[in-house]
């Protein structure tokens, strides 16, 4: 979902597979890289020890810039480490300067006592609360266990390009996923090989991550402790991946025993596709939402067409100048309350405060707009530009780009 300010700086994410998720470090753009030429990205070993990892290690055969990097641990004792990477040295170099995220003013996780893991029918294993955990509150910020280059779309075209995993045979997978999983320490390894999946690569195929490192570099990236959380189409967590770190936010209260969840997929799809797309990854959908009765999942449906078209209707009232009925921006935010799309929610209300800012009603523009700042904040963090832009908007209204707009000679 967009936000309607068009300035949403991390677009959605979605668990692999599909291959959906976008996130982006930025670094200099290189000359094409091929198997033939070293990359110009190469460094020695001593001077990838100055950036804090070892390497480049186990590199493949048959592309010999694609190789294992370890972090080097800050402390000793330094029997193996807790994050790999298989990547080329033109990733590693963004990887190697990426910087934790800013969280928000006096913001950190929750105490990792305060969830604990249960088994759960038809499911497996569960994350669950062990004290009220309020809306907004960070779940996890999470470092990666193993992050690999997957493939590299733009290179597609290029002769002897290197395009990372997808180009490896399941046998070489497995080689080099081995080799990297063996480098991690002895927690770590645990809790990567605990995860489901059975070997190395089914492990990654069933719990990683899309995201682009260094722009438009495809990788796959496991948090092992995220991989316990089980998906709801309804969940009560957003999830963003923001600098390498996982980051997993409440967006509703959760009571203590209550099951924390994420979604794989997009929610606002209907029942029947969210099954098909479940069913890709290899289960049936155990969530509230999929099991409910048919009527309650017809309901379901059709609170997800009616927002599909009061969206179309709005694009069709922009383009006729028509005016816009006053309640549409109220109807689209009770859509997504009935249908508990708290993940989703900071585009209604962004959507709804610029309605009523557009038709000259203030009040409710301003009750919106800071219900928006609040959700924007939970879904992106707290650098959001449409944060900002709301935040804009409650503050200042009446200077706002969207106040008054459609008026049509008369205020409230
Ligand atoms: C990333 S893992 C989640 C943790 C997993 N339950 C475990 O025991 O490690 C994903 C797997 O959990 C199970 N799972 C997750 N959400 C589910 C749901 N809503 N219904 C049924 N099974 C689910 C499926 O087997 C899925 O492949």
């Amino acid at each position: 979902s967009q936000a309607a300010t068009k300035q949403d700086p991390i677009p959605a994410c979605e668990w692999h597979p599909p291959l959906l998720q976008n996130v982006c470090l930025n670094s200099a753009s290189s000359p094409e890289q091929s198997t033939t030429k070293p990359s110009p990205f190469s460094k020695t070993r001593s001077e990838w020890a100055k950036l804090g990892w070892d390497g480049p290690n186990d590199c493949l055969p048959t592309m010999p810039d694609y190789c294992v990097y370890t972090r080097i641990p800050e402390s000793e004792p330094a029997s193996g480490s807790p994050f790999v990477v298989i990547s080329t040295a033109k990733s590693m170099t963004a990887i190697a300067g990426s910087t934790p995220p800013f969280l928000g003013k006096n913001k950190k996780p929750v105490s990792p006592r305060d969830v604990y893991t249960q088994e759960f029918p038809g499911k497996g294993t569960g994350v669950v609360a062990n004290r009220t955990i309020k809306k907004g509150e960070i779940i996890k910020a999470e470092m990666p266990t193993l992050l690999l280059q997957f493939d590299m779309p733009d290179n597609d075209s290029k002769p002897g390009a290197q395009n990372g995993a997808n180009e490896l045979s399941r046998e070489e997978r497995l080689g080099i996923y081995g080799k990297a999983v063996e480098r991690l320490d002895e927690v770590s390894k645990k809790k990567f090989m605990r995860q489901v999946g059975g070997d190395v690569v089914g492990i990654v195929d069933k719990n990683s991550f899309r995201l682009f490192v260094d722009g438009d570099e495809g990788h796959l990236g496991v948090w092992a402790d995220v991989s316990l959380f089980n998906h709801d189409c309804r969940p009560n967590t957003h999830y963003r991946i923001q600098n390498l770190t996982h980051i997993t936010v409440a967006v509703r209260d959760i009571l203590p025993g209550e099951e924390l969840t994420v979604s794989y997929i997009e929610g606002t799809i209907p029942y029947a596709e969210r099954q098909e797309r479940l069913e890709s990854w290899g289960f049936k959908c155990a969530c509230h939402a999929c099991t409910q009765d048919l009527s309650q999942i017809a309901q379901s449906d059709a609170r997800l067409k009616a927002i599909t078209g009061i969206e179309e209707e709005l694009e069709q009232l922009v383009k006729s100048g028509d005016d816009f009925p006053q309640d549409i921006g109220d109807r689209l935010v009770q859509l997504y309350v009935d249908e508990r799309l708290d993940n989703y929610i900071a585009h209604a209300y962004t959507k709804a405060a610029l309605l009523k800012s557009m038709i000259g009603n203030k009040k409710d523009a301003i009750k919106y707009a800071n219900m928006a700042v609040e959700a924007l904040e939970r879904e992106y963090g707290p650098d959001t530009k449409d944060g900002d832009a709301m935040r804009g908007l409650a503050e200042r209204t009446e200077e706002h780009w969207s106040w008054g707009v459609r008026m049509g000679g008369w205020a409230m």
